[in-house]
C-alpha cells in the first residue's frame, strides 16, 4: 500500500530520479500520464460529446497534448488550447510535437454545453495565481459548471498546502500520478479536487523511498503491525489501564465519552477520576467503569503512584480554574519509570494556552512516555499563536511545528487531521466525516488515543489509529449520529479492521 505523500518538491525529485535511474524516460513518463488522464475520461465520460483540453506551458501541459492525442485517435471530438507554447528543451516540447490536433489559442476558447474539460494548465509547478488568460477561463468554466477531468491537481491549487492560489479550477475528478500530494488531502484543496485518482505511471516504490518522505497518508496500513494484540495470558491492568479526569458536576458527561471509548478501544480497565462534588452524578451513570475520588493534586498522586495507569486522559470537561491547573500539573509530569502517554485536550489545552512555554518544557517526550495534544482550529490557534498566523505554512507544516515546539505529538483536529510528532513524522487523515462535527466527538477521540496508547500501542501510531477508528465509527453509524453513539461502533469498526489483518 502506497503511503507516502509527496510535496511537489518531493515528486520533482521522484521524476528526475525515475528518469536518471531509467528504464522510463521524461517522456516516456509523460505518455504513461497522459494515458492515465485519458483512461479516466474514457470511464467516466464514455459519452462526452466533445473534450475541450487546455493545456499550459509546463509538463502539465504536456500531460494535455498526450491525452487529447489518445481521446482524439479514439474517435471523441477534441478540441486543443494552449496557453502559450511548451517550454523549449521539456517534455511537453516533445509530446506537443507528437500531437497532430490544430492548437488555437486559449483566449478563444469558450465553454459549450455538453463538453468536458480537461484541466491540463498547471499542475505541481504552479506557484503564484493564475492570472489573464488562465484567470479568465477558469472562471468562464466554473461558470458554464462543466466537469472538469484535472490533471495532476486543479490548476490554480497549491499542491503543497492545499490553498487556492486564486481563482481555481473545481474538478469532477482529479488524476494525479505515483503518490498524493498533501493539497489533495488538505482542505479546500481536498473540495476542488472532487473524486481523486493516484496512477502508476512506472516510478518504482523503490524511487519514492528514496526521497525519504516524512508525510504519510493515514490508512491503516501505516499503523496495523503496531495494533495491541493482547496475549492470551493477559489480564485486565496489564491490557492497558486508562486513567480520565472528569470535571465537576455540571460538566461530567465529556469525561465519561472519553472513559467509555477507552473501554471499546480495548483497554483492560479505565478508572473516572472524579472530584468528591460530581462522584453521585458519575456513579449513577458508570457501569464497567471503575470511579474513583480524586480530592486535589495529592489524590491524583496517589492514584498515579498505586495503579500506576499506562495512559490518562485529561481536559474534556475538566473546568479551567486554578485548582484543575494544579491538578493537571501532576497529571503531566513525566512518570519515573513506568510507561505513561497523556491525552490532553479541550480545558487542559485552555489552561495550558495560558502559559504554553512553561508547560511546553514540562512534557517529556521518550521512548515511554508521550504527551498527545488534540487541538482543534480554536485550540490550536490559542496554544500556538505564531505558528497559527503563519500564512507561509500550511496545515501538514503548523503541526509539525507545533509538535516540535510543544515537544508532543500533536493531534490537529478538523475535516483533514494532522498528526505530526516532533521528528517530523506526520499523517494526514483522509476518512473524515462531517457527522463528526457533533458536541463531544472530540472527547470520544481523546479517549480512543487513549485507550490504544494505554494498550502498549506507540503514542504517534495510536494518535493516528485513533483518528482513523473515530472517523470509521461515524461512517458505520451514518446519519443522525451524537457522539455517545461512538463508542458503541467501535466493535464492528475493530471487527472489520482486525479481520483484514488476518493473515
Ligand atoms: N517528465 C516529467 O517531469 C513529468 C511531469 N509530469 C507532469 O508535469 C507537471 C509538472 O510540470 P512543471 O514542473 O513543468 O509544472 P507546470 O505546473 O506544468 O508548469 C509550471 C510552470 O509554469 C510557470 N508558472 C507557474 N505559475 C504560473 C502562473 N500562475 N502563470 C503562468 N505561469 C506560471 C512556471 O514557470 P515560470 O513562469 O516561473 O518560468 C512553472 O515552471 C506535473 O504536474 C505533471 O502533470 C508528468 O507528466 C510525469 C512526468
Ligand atoms: N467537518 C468535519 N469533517 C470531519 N471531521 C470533523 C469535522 N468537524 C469536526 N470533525 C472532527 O470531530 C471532532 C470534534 O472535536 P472537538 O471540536 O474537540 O469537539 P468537542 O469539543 O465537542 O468534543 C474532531 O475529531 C474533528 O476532527
Ligand atoms: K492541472
Amino acid at each position: 500500500m502506497a503511503l507516502e505523500i509527496l510535496t511537489p518538491q518531493e515528486m520533482g525529485r521522484v521524476d528526475r530520479l525515475a528518469i536518471k535511474q531509467g528504464p522510463l524516460s521524461g517522456i516516456a513518463l509523460m505518455e504513461r500520464a497522459g494515458a492515465a488522464v485519458a483512461d479516466i475520461v474514457f470511464e467516466r465520460f464514455p459519452d462526452a460529446g466533445r473534450i475541450d483540453v487546455l493545456c499550459g506551458p509546463g509538463n502539465n501541459g504536456g500531460d494535455g497534448y498526450v491525452a487529447a492525442t489518445i481521446l482524439a485517435a479514439s474517435g471523441y471530438h477534441v478540441a486543443l488550447w494552449t496557453d502559450g507554447d511548451p517550454r523549449a528543451g521539456s517534455d511537453a516540447e516533445i509530446a506537443a510535437r507528437n500531437c497532430i490536433l490544430k492548437r488555437q489559442p486559449l483566449e478563444q476558447y469558450q465553454p459549450l454545453p455538453g463538453g468536458i474539460v480537461v484541466d491540463a494548465l498547471y499542475g505541481a509547478g504552479l506557484e503564484r495565481p493564475l492570472q489573464g488568460t488562465a484567470r479568465a477561463v477558469a472562471e468562464k468554466v466554473g461558470a458554464a459548471g462543466l466537469p472538469v477531468v484535472a490533471v495532476d491537481l486543479p490548476s490554480g491549487l497549491s499542491g503543497l498546502s492545499g490553498e487556492a492560489l486564486g481563482t481555481t479550477f473545481r474538478a469532477a475528478v482529479t488524476v494525479t500520478f505515483a503518490r498524493k500530494k498533501p493539497g489533495h488531502l488538505l482542505y479546500p484543496g481536498r473540495a476542488f479536487c472532487g473524486e481523486l485518482v493516484v496512477r502508476d505511471i512506472g516510478i518504482s516504490d523503490a524511487v519514492v523511498k528514496e526521497i525519504g518522505s516524512q508525510t504519510f497518508e493515514n490508512l491503516p496500513a501505516l499503523w496495523i503491525d503496531d495494533f495491541p494484540r493482547p496475549p492470551a495470558d493477559t489480564y485486565k491492568y496489564s491490557r492497558g489501564h486508562v486513567g480520565v479526569f472528569s470535571g465537576g458536576p455540571a460538566a461530567t458527561g465529556a469525561a465519561r465519552l472519553s472513559a467509555m471509548a477507552a473501554a471499546r478501544s480495548g483497554a483492560g480497565a479505565v478508572t473516572l477520576l472524579s472530584p468528591p462534588a460530581s462522584l453521585a452524578v458519575n456513579a449513577v451513570h458508570l457501569t464497567s467503569i471503575i470511579l474513583r475520588r480524586i480530592d486535589g493534586p495529592d489524590d491524583a498522586q496517589a492514584f498515579l503512584d498505586q495503579r500506576k495507569p499506562s495512559a490518562l486522559v485529561a481536559g474534556p470537561g475538566l473546568g479551567t480554574d486554578n485548582d484543575m491547573a494544579a491538578l493537571l500539573a501532576t497529571v503531566v509530569q513525566p512518570a519515573s519509570a513506568a510507561r505513561r502517554v497523556v491525552v490532553l485536550d479541550a480545558d487542559a489545552l485552555t489552561i495550558i494556552a495560558q502559559e504554553p512555554a512553561k508547560w511546553f518544557g514540562s512534557f517529556a517526550l521518550d521512548g515511554a512516555h508521550a504527551t498527545i495534544l488534540t487541538p482543534h482550529e480554536g485550540e490550536f490557534g490559542r496554544l500556538f499563536p505564531e505558528i497559527h498566523a503563519d500564512k507561509s505554512l500550511s496545515k501538514l507544516e503548523k503541526a509539525r511545528a507545533a509538535a516540535k515546539s510543544a515537544h508532543s505529538i500533536i493531534v490537529y483536529k478538523g475535516p483533514d487531521t494532522v498528526i505530526a510528532n516532533p521528528e517530523g513524522r506526520a499523517a494526514i487523515n483522509s476518512n473524515g466525516t462531517p457527522l463528526l462535527a457533533t458536541a463531544g466527538s472530540g472527547d470520544v477521540l481523546s479517549g480512543i488515543i487513549a485507550g490504544l496508547a494505554g494498550q502498549g500501542m506507540s503514542p504517534f501510531e495510536a494518535a493516528c489509529a485513533g483518528a482513523w477508528l473515530h472517523a470509521e465509527a461515524a461512517h458505520t453509524f451514518g446519519p443522525g449520529l451524537i457522539a455517545e453513539d461512538l463508542p458503541s461502533m467501535l466493535p464492528r469498526v475493530l471487527t472489520r479492521l482486525l479481520r483484514q489483518r488476518a493473515p
